[in-house]
């Protein structure tokens, strides 16, 4: 993370955004609210002007229409004031175009022609047409050397198919200048980690096998699958969120330190960790690995229904919507100690925490029946209620409890201890630090590569079983054997905060 010098809205980080997708979910939903918000706060430079590209026939003035009612949708009352919205939506042109097709990118040109600055390609639309748009854009003469090019994840459903993905981008944009986005890294806590780890001697010197029993990784979805079926019944919740989200979690958690903070030498780092993850064999995958799917339940006391019954559902799909695993890093740091990941939709509620549980004392010498709380636990919360609470033990107070340990948090919770400093959105800063040309918070082709080539042996493994999903109703944790994957070692999901 080479830090510019410059201040934050300096001019020398105004871009021309060329917004691809720009009618889509993700755009009216997190870019435009993100964008919107990055204005507000006088970080976007005023000559920044953002296009928005998209196949249906709107002129400009209906498109900045469309953009301002999802604003107010989307925005709290008090962060929606006139003048900021006029500003930014004065920014905003649209062209109407057809990403596959070569006619017409020349729009993209001559929405340029004059401008100086460099132009941020952001593709908000399916992996399987990043080729299709990238060659266009070079075969129409729209691009320099100074283009950056933002890319979603998932960038295709397995190594094969991300390698020939990533050749397409990377025939028309150098490395330095692809930005591949994975939102989770663009988060306050999850961006804290960096800082909790490294800047914390305490923590530096306890993080490793001889003082951490076990990792827990929890990325628990409330809602569905909104609407997404065609999208998601090809993925499942392994390419939608292991993949991606918890991987980088797990290498973030599990890295060694980088030499600086540079985005070459932390990736470097995160590599080193998707290599050593330890492959399932046939026998660990059955016992190791649990795959689960919605059936009809509630959720804030409502009947939902099934994955099955949801709008568009195929009654056949096997697809998983939920994973939890036992998984380890093969390394001297982490030998022995495992990883248990989960991640489902429909669950009781939306939690991502990590829980990194420490080793209890060598010699034990209080009450034996409180033998099981003795140890410490480090709860990192990523989303709600963003903060850290490390859980220390303090004898119990009171003339008649003697020696009696109580287990208490000292707690760090983000929004009361920093009460000034709203908690941006995680499209907010990883699009403020494409406007710079930072990107250490975005992920390189061989972490995405190393990640897929695991996960491959995994669904690969999964093919071969031939064994369905298990059920769990929405509503609940998951489905029952997730619980007997960690109960069986002794320990248990940490659910309290
Ligand atoms: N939505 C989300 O929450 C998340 C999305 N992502 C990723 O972000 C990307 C975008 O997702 P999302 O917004 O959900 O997708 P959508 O399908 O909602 O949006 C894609 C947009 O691109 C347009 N489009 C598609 N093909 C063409 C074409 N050939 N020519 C012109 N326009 C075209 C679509 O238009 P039309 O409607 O006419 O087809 C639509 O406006 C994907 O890579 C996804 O994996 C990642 C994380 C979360
Ligand atoms: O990438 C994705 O993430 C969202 C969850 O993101 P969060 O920031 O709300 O935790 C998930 O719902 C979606 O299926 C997936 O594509």
């Amino acid at each position: 993370m080479s830090q510019s010098h410059n201040p934050l809205g300096d001019p020398n980080h105004a871009i021309d955004l060329a917004l691809f997708g720009a009618l889509g979910d993700l755009a009216i939903r997190k870019l435009f609210p993100a964008l919107y918000h990055l204005d507000r706060e006088g970080l976007m430079p005023e000559s920044t002007r953002i296009v928005g590209l998209a196949r249906e026939g709107h002129d400009t003035t209906e498109f900045r229409n469309l953009v301002s009612a999802a604003l107010q949708k989307r925005l709290k009352k008090e962060e929606q004031d006139k003048e900021s919205i006029t500003r930014f939506l004065n920014r905003i042109d649209y062209l109407k175009l057809d990403f596959k097709q070569a006619e017409g990118f020349e729009q993209i040109r001559q929405w340029r022609e004059g401008s100086e600055r460099p132009m941020v390609v952001y593709l908000s639309v399916a992996a399987a047409i990043y080729g299709d748009i990238c060659r266009n854009l070079q075969q129409s003469g729209s691009l320099d050397d100074a283009t950056r090019v933002v890319v979603e994840k998932p960038i295709g459903s397995d190594l094969a198919s991300s390698e020939e993905i990533n050749d397409a981008i990377g025939s028309v944009f150098p490395e330095s200048r692809i930005y591949r986005i994975d939102h989770y890294l663009g988060k306050e806590t999850v961006q804290n980690l960096i800082a909790l780890r490294f800047a914390n001697p305490l923590f530096g010197t306890q993080w490793n096998q001889n003082h951490i029993s076990h990792v827990e990784i929890t990325v628990a979805e409330k809602v569905g699958i909104e609407g997404r079926w065609g999208y998601f019944d090809e993925a499942g919740q392994l390419r939608d969120m292991v993949q991606n989200h918890l991987l980088q979690l797990l290498c973030l958690i599990a890295m060694d330190p980088p030499s600086n903070l540079d985005a070459d030498a932390i990736r470097d780092e995160k590599v080193k960790v998707l290599k050593a993850l330890k492959s399932f064999t046939g026998e660990a995958l059955g016992r190791d690995v649990v795959r689960g799917q919605y059936t009809a339940g509630t959720s804030d006391g409502q009947q939902v229904p099934g994955y099955l019954e949801e709008e568009g559902a195929n009654t056949e799909s096997q697809t998983e919507t939920f994973v939890a695993m036992k998984t380890e890093v093969a390394n001297w740091r982490w030998a022995g100690v495992p990883f248990y990941l989960r991640t489902g939709k429909r669950m009781p509620e939306k939690l991502s925490q990590i829980v990194i549980h420490f080793r209890q004392q060598p010699h034990y010498i209080f009450d034996p029946d409180q033998r099981n709380i003795a140890a410490n636990k480090l709860i990192i919360r990523l989303q709600p209620e963003e903060g850290i609470a490390l859980q220390v033990l303090t004898k119990d107070s009171g003339l008649d409890k003697g020696m009696r340990l109580r287990p208490g948090p000292l707690h760090l919770d983000f929004n009361n201890a920093f009460p000034t400093s709203r908690i941006p959105d995680a499209y907010e800063r990883l699009l403020l630090e494409v406007m710079k040309g930072q990107q250490y918070l975005f992920v390189r082709r061989d972490e995405v590569e190393h990640a897929w080539r695991w996960c491959d042996q995994l669904i690969d493994g999964w093919k071969a079983r031939e064994a369905p999903p298990r059920r769990y109703p929405a509503g609940s944790w998951g489905p029952v054997a997730s619980i007997a994957m960690i109960t069986q070692d002794g320990r248990s999901w940490y659910e309290d905060y």
